[in-house]
């Protein structure tokens, strides 16, 4: 018999239930065949989707209200308010706008970035494994179905990697191990074992399987009445950490600058409480208001380009900027670099001769981990194996499973007891001990077959038992006690270990996925099974496997170098296997890590030796994590790039996760960042992306703090050399509107190609380095100006000459704005190349309107009246200065 026909039967089974499981069922109107479509599509109708409520968007008047409580915005409203306190009605109506319209803007892009997200999700539907009949009467069918469709009654199959998709009453479960974190805080998973345990909503599976039953779906969950907010909570990433830090210092810049004008004019001027709405004004000037607003489009921009190439998603937002800062990035091994489509290559014994025995008892754990295990998906290598042995003419007559035990994160063997029929002198060598006459297999866990009386009528022993281990060398040899020469066991010496770990490291060294294959014959015992009993076994040999490599990797690998991204190599699988993997791709492996040395380092010792590991093998999960956080701590941005359920701990550690699209629903879930191929070189184009709307909001910040803090600095000064203010409250705002307003174009901004060689990171203390230098010039083009036009004031009656005045200052702060964002653009070639379109538009209407609104009937509104044609002439000279000054000091600044 070959196993073909048996395999497809390992999903199909119907659960035995219990007492209280058929109750359940029956109080579901529900059944072990699962239900009918028709009555699903009935239940679906009454029960509504299975969505979890903090799904929804939140609706506008919430949204309106967050944008509110930004630093940035609070603060304005706060001075607007002691502006309209002190019925300085043009300042408050001023910030009243300048708040209206960068709630609005902000409140519109996070919109259109959650609708481009929930597009994406659709993208991402999670689905769940459901038993139902097509009619009444059919036979049940397995399926994969959208988790919003489940309705209560159904049935539904769990496997490792799976979400818990609604709350569950288990109807039978074999070694499931839960973890439920997002409900009870509790890290460890918990063992689910018992039919009739309740598996809720919002777990999600470790280990083990289940069929289960829906109780509740939807608003109905337990999750979804505890606390939905708490979800996706995080240690704040790069992004969060800059930006607060950026705008808490300009905040406390700002509180600062109000009462220190006020105090500057009382002392020197003597002026008294009627500066007020001016210091608030400079205040005002002095902000980023439109920060968020920037923000969010950028990120919300850079998401929605990948998103419409199809081949990236951002699931939060602040995630692409951390993802162009990063400058490691972790991977698994197996299916992100390889394709996780193992091919059987060789089997051999312990002496290393070719020896079928090994690939046929791999096969037989192989095949009883399909059937018991109800693993949805099987295991790519015990695929591989059934795949070599049928290819061969093995079979399984006469074996039968009775108990698996499947490999699972951190278990690195999995194992199957069989009853084989007979002794079959052929294939059962003589390498077991003899077997100890026992009693029965009573009480074996409910998910094993019935078994056959062990001794018929006639005596003779109707068959052994036989316990198969297949796994990791070193797991399973240090469980070996014996090893099979030329079919006879014998007791295994230190030299024949040291021999045996050579042989599978040399294996590995080729290249090869390795697992070694030891077997112990087992007496009829009473007590259920568990993993204490794979001990005293004896090796047969060692199956190699081999994982070619994705054809895309190489490529992708150097294209991240040359963005000067380290990439390192973080697996379960065995070090020789991952060097060589590396080699072949064109990474220097250098000295792999093993878990064991992991476990003894500190972590201050693994922060140290992370660094300079690219290679870090035979990680269990938490393995895994502690190597982020370590690379992490030695002060990397770092990312994580990985597939199953033993990358999930890292997903959460790092700064950065990133799950390709056919990775299990928990580590997508997990996952900051999906590609929706498993084709690496995407990231690249997302990690581009990230550079780029970094770059953009970098440049906004650059250009506004320092042409704000030159004004402010300018507005001091004048405010304490001259006579009247300087500039009246409402035209400080109008003219920080008008550049708000030009500064959006920012945001089209193409950088050159050299401007995302590195990672980019925000660094508010470059940032404020850039702020000091380049506001320090423009005060200083400011006061000259100050100077040209003390001369207008002269020459002009008072009156006419302060709002001269005003007149030139206004438009010579527009025109420095413009040459500011002209020159100062992101990118390191900026002002070698041609600005786009709209950063050109731009600029050009903050000069039109710097030059023509004093000039036109707005400008008496605002107290602005027009200059002596000589004056535009000087100011033009200031001007001319400027720039010249400013392209030197940028060139200066980039080298
Ligand atoms: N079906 C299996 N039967 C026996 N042993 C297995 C099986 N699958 C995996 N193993 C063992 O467990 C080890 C760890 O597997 P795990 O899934 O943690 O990582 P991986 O798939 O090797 O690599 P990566 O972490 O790069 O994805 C494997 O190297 C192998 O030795
Ligand atoms: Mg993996």
């Amino acid at each position: 018999m070959a196993w073909a026909p048996d395999r497809s039967a390992a999903r199909g089974g119907t659960g035995t239930t219990t007492g209280t499981t058929l109750e359940v069922l029956r109080a579901l109107e529900s059944g072990p065949r699962g239900l009918p479509e028709a009555e699903a599509d009935a239940r679906l109708a009454r029960h509504g989707e299975n969505v979890f409520p903090g799904r929804r968007p939140d609706p506008w008047p919430r949204r309106f209200a967050r944008s509110l409580r930004d630093p940035f915005t609070a603060v304005l409203l706060s001075l607007g308010l002691v502006s309209a306190g002190l019925a300085a009605w043009g300042t408050a109506c001023v910030i009243a706008v300048l708040v209206t319209v960068s709630c609005v803007l902000r409140a519109t892009g996070e919109h259109r970035a959650d609708r481009s997200a929930a597009a994406l999700r659709e993208l991402l539907a999670t689905t769940a494994t459901v038993r139902r009949r097509p009619a009444e009467t059919e036979e049940p069918v397995t399926r994969e179905l959208p988790v919003e469709q489940l309705v209560p009654g159904d049935l539904v199959l769990l496997a490792p990697g799976d979400l818990v998709p609604a709350d569950l009453r288990l109807l039978r479960t074999t070694g499931l191990t839960v973890h439920e974190a997002a409900l009870t805080g509790e890290s460890a998973p918990v063992a689910r074992s018992a039919p009739g345990d309740l598996c809720l909503q919002g777990g999600s599976v470790v280990s083990g399987s289940a069929t289960g039953v829906v109780v509740a779906t939807g608003a109905d969950t337990v999750l979804s009445g505890a606390v939905p907010q708490e979800r996706g909570r995080r240690l704040p990433g790069p992004f969060d950490r800059s930006v607060n830090g950026i705008a808490w210092t300009l905040v406390r810049c700002m509180l600062l600058v109000a009462p220190l004008v006020l105090l500057a004019s009382a002392l020197v001027r003597g002026r008294g409480m009627e500066t007020l709405p001016f210091a608030v004004a400079v205040a005002v000037g002095l902000t980023p208001e439109m920060l968020p607003v920037v923000v969010t489009t950028a990120l919300a921009r850079g998401a929605a380009l990948l998103a419409r190439g199809g081949e990236v998603i951002v699931r939060r937002l602040p995630a692409l900027h951390d993802l162009g800062a990063v400058d490691v990035l972790c991977v698994d091994k197996t299916g992100t670099l390889t394709q996780d489509r193992p091919v059987f290559a060789c089997a051999v014994d312990a002496e290393g001769r070719d020896d079928p025995a090994v690939l046929h008892w791999a096969a037989v754990a192989a095949l009883w981990t399909l059937h018991l295990a109800e693993l949805p998906a099987p295991d790519a290598l015990d695929e591989a194996l059934l795949d070599a042995d049928e290819e061969r003419g093995g079979g399984a007559d006469g074996v039968e499973g009775l108990v698996a035990l499947p490999c699972g994160p951190g278990r690195r063997i999995a194992s199957a007891l069989v009853r084989v029929a007979g002794g079959e002198p052929g294939t059962l060598p003589d390498l077991l001990p003899d077997p100890v006459p026992g009693s029965l297999w009573g009480s074996l866990p409910g998910n094993v077959r019935p078994l056959q009386p062990l001794r018929p009528a006639g005596g003779a022993p109707a068959g052994r038992y036989v316990l198969v281990v297949k796994g990791a060398a070193e797991d399973v040899l240090e469980r070996c006690t014996r090893v099979s020469d030329e079919g006879h066991a014998r007791v295994i010496s230190a030299a024949d270990r040291t021999r045996l770990a050579a042989r599978a490291d040399a294996l590995a060294g080729s290249g090869l996925r390795v697992l070694a294959v030891a077997l112990a014959e087992r007496p009829a015992s009473t007590s259920p099974y568990a993993p204490e009993d794979e001990r005293e076994l004896t090796l047969v040999g060692f199956a190699g496997l081999q994982d070619a490599l994705a054809p895309t990797a190489a490529e992708a690998l150097a294209v991240l170098a040359g963005r000067g991204v380290t990439v390192k190599v973080v697996t379960g699988d065995h070090p020789g296997t991952a060097a060589r993997a590396c080699r072949e791709l064109g990474l220097d492996p250098g000295e792999p890590l093993t878990a064991a040395r992991i476990d003894a380092a500190d972590d201050a010792e693994l922060a140290r030796l992370a660094a300079r590991t690219t290679v870090f093998a035979r990680c269990a999960p938490e393995h895994k994590a502690r190597v982020v956080r370590a690379l992490r701590t030695g002060g990397t941005t770092t990312g994580f790039l990985g597939d199953g359920v033993n990358d999930l701990a890292a997903l959460h550690a790092a700064d950065v996760g990133i799950c390709p699209r056919d990775g299990v629903a928990v580590a997508r879930e997990a996952a900051d960042v999906v590609l929706a191929s498993k084709d690496l070189t995407a990231l690249d184009r997302a990690v581009v992306t990230g550079r780029r709307s970094t770059g953009h909001i970098t440049a906004y910040l650059r250009i506004t703090l320092s042409s704000n803090l030159g004004n402010v600095i300018a507005m001091l000064a004048a405010g304490l050399l001259l006579p009247f203010l300087p500039m009246l409250p409402a035209q400080v705002l109008v003219q920080n509107l008008c550049f708000d307003a030009a500064q959006l174009a920012l945001a089209f901004d193409r950088p050159g190609a050299a401007a995302h060689l590195r990672p980019v990171v925000l660094r508010p203390r470059a940032l404020f380095r850039f702020m000091t230098r380049f506001g320090l010039l423009n005060a200083t083009a400011d006061l000259a100006t100050f100077g040209v036009l003390a001369l207008s004031v002269h020459s002009l009656g008072a009156e006419e000459g302060q709002a001269a005045f005003h007149a030139g200052w206004f438009t010579e702060n527009l025109l420095t704005q413009a040459l500011v964002m002209l020159l100062l653009r992101a990118g390191r070639d900026a002002a070698e190349r041609r600005a786009p379109l709209p950063v050109r538009l731009a600029t050009a209407g903050l000069a039109v309107v710097g030059l023509l609104l004093p000039l036109s009937p707005l400008g008496p509104a605002l107290g602005m009246t027009a200059l002596p044609p000589l004056y535009y002439a000087l100011m033009a000279v200031v001007l001319t200065l400027y720039g010249t000054a400013l392209a030197a000091a940028h060139r200066k600044a980039r080298t």
